[in-house]
């Protein structure tokens, strides 16, 4: 995010603000006759009702436009006039039409009053938030790495290979002077690596150049001979995420360079529903969720919730409890009526902070509470974390183990989706079936531990070649079937030609032996079909044909195919 959106956000925070103010002189207004009422005994169940929830309201809300005093006192009058409720309810038994309201409501409401100091809101200035560089961090773009050479020359070859790879490397020399001096930026990079001789050095260079406020730390690998336990601790002391013995075992440095890069962009990142009648408040939740680069989108009114579900497709939905006429509880339980959101986190944001009833509203069918008012900062760390957490879920239950890459039947799914999206859109879309060649001679010669590195590394290679739009699944044993949307089948051909090629270059070794492997690829045009089985039917008779025809490339359908 530049620095224009965030000035956007903040104005827009002010703006928020200031309409917040506005209403809040309303209510003010309001609550004043309403303890004018009280005093004259002309108060009934439907205006005792209306004012509880407007005191609910502003305890909700108070405390976030910068009236946290005002927010608490509403929040324990809001409790007392529960209280009063009942008792009134439980005494006249409905035969009367004013209640007797004590008078020290009234009391209380004008010292509510008196405290609201329109004039002096708390600050609620934020912090700009520095943003993590998406090219630079998540899967399917260049991700870049700095690596840190130093006189051990454990790291020399590093760069060359990693290149080979798909990364985008820097080097820079260790000795301190230089590496404190030097323009690399490391806030940028996806991870740097180091030998265990220059962690220190390193690790004062990254506390020079802190990233932003919600961002985790640049992961730092270290790679030494460091056997014993001193030294580990040492490393790991000075904040490295890794440790790998020199030599490096490269195809396992990938993949731990990978699974970190995926942390990395997966903890700062998240989508997020906010559901809450209170518009200015649902406003503010989502640009404070915004300006940390969460996707956010808010709804306010409960009817329109489930197909805003449907539209936004939401990771973690923050849920008032109370919703005007509505419950937020039995909301939660009727979006557990449609399995796709059996699975989905809710959470109530709500200025309940009664123990007890937040347990009985957790059990219609929500996770967790959080508890409004709540800073900024709190709110996004937790959604962070959630959103962390529930990606961590659905990757486990849609994605390979060993490859990591979406499930067979995900993938397949893809690619009907793609087609219907493609149809409607107008635009050219590919899907590409890649095999292995001769995998069960690399399983043979080589075993099947070597066999599975062979894949994952292909697998690597994929994600880190083609675009984070494009979908890549484990199809098969050795197989992989990819989605590449908004794309011609010369481009394909040209892409996946490429790729081929790295993979050929790429040298596996066993017992001291060095050996290389290839693949071969069918693409499809998706647009030609009328369903996703055709297409990958298609593609596997293109691959078959390119395997009859030489391994080593990749052929195009045509209907002679
Ligand atoms: N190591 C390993 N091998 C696997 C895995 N899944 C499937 N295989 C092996 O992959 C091999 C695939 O062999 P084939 O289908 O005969 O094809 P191929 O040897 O690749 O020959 P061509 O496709 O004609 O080039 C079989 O030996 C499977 O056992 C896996 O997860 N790990």
């Amino acid at each position: 995010m530049d620095n224009q959106q965030q000035d956007y956000i903040s104005d827009r925070l002010n703006v928020l603000r200031l309409r917040f103010i506005e209403r809040l002189r309303g209510e003010l207004a309001y609550l004043s006759d309403f303890a004018d009422q009280v005093r004259k005994g002309h108060v009934d169940e439907l205006a005792l009702n209306d004012c509880r929830q407007r005191l609910h309201k502003l305890a909700g809300s108070g405390g976030t436009f910068g009236f946290p005093s005002l927010g608490e006192f509403a929040r324990d009058l809001e409790k007392r006039l529960k209280r009063e409720q009942k008792a009134l309810a439980a005494e006249s038994d409905g035969q009367f039409d004013f209640l007797p309201v004590d008078e020290n409501i009234a009391d209380q409401l004008e010292l509510l009053i008196g405290i609201a100091d329109l004039d002096n809101p708390l600050s609620t200035e934020r912090e700009r938030s520095v943003q993590p560089d998406e090219e630079l961090v998540s899967h399917g773009m260049l991700v870049r790495l700095i690596v840190v050479l130093d006189a051990t020359d454990q790291l020399k070859a590093l760069p060359d290979e990693l290149q080979k790879y798909g990364f985008s490397v820097e080097t820079i020399e260790s000795r301190e002077g230089v590496l404190l001096a030097s323009s690399a930026d490391p806030c940028n990079a996806a991870a740097v690596l180091c030998s265990d001789a220059s962690i220190e050095g390193v690790a004062r260079w990254l506390e020079a150049h802190p990233r932003g406020a919600y961002q985790p730390p640049v992961p730092v690998v270290c790679i030494g001979q460091a056997e014993n336990f001193d030294r580990r601790y040492h490393v790991a002391q000075h904040g490295a995420r890794a440790f790998m013995s020199a030599p490096v075992d490269l195809p396992e440095l990938v993949e731990r360079l990978e699974t970190l890069v995926q942390e990395l962009a997966a903890g700062t990142k998240g989508r997020v529903m906010i559901v809450d009648d209170d518009r200015e408040l649902a406003e503010h939740y989502c640009l404070v969720l915004k300006s940390a680069g969460i996707e956010a989108h808010a709804v306010s009114d409960p009817l329109t919730l489930l197909s805003e579900l449907y539209a936004f497709e939401p990771e973690l939905l923050l849920m008032d409890i109370e919703l005007g006429a509505h419950s937020g509880v039995i909301l939660a339980r009727m979006i557990r009526f449609h399995a796709r959101w059996l699975s989905l986190p809710i959470v109530y944001l709500s200025s309940e902070d009664d123990p007890e009833r937040q347990l009985r509203a957790l059990s219609g069918g929500a996770d967790e509470f959080l508890v409004k008012p709540i800073s900024e900062d709190y709110l996004i760390r937790a959604v962070q974390m959630r959103c962390h957490r529930a990606r961590q879920l659905s990757e486990l239950m849609n994605r390979d183990s060993l490859t990591r890459l979406l499930k067979h039947s995900v993938i397949k799914q893809e690619v009907e989706r793609e087609r219907q999206r493609c149809t409607r859109g107008d635009y050219s879309s590919v899907a590409v079936l890649l095999d292995i060649d001769h995998f069960k001679q690399v399983n043979d010669t080589w075993g099947h531990a070597q066999g599975d590195v062979v894949i994952r590394t292909l697998a690597n290679l994929l994600r880190n070649r083609l675009r984070e739009s494009d979908a890549i699944g484990r199809y098969g044993g050795e197989e992989f079937l990819v989605v590449l949307p908004h794309c011609e089948p010369s481009a394909a051909l040209r892409l996946m030609s490429g790729i081929l090629e790295s993979f050929s270059e790429l040298e596996f070794s066993s017992e001291e032996e060095v050996f290389h492997v290839t693949f071969s690829a069918g693409v499809a045009k998706i647009n030609d079909f009328s369903a996703g089985d055709q297409i990958i039917e298609a593609a596997d008779k293109a691959l078959y044909e390119r395997k009859r025809n030489g391994r080593n490339g990749v052929t195009l359908y045509t209907d002679n195919a």
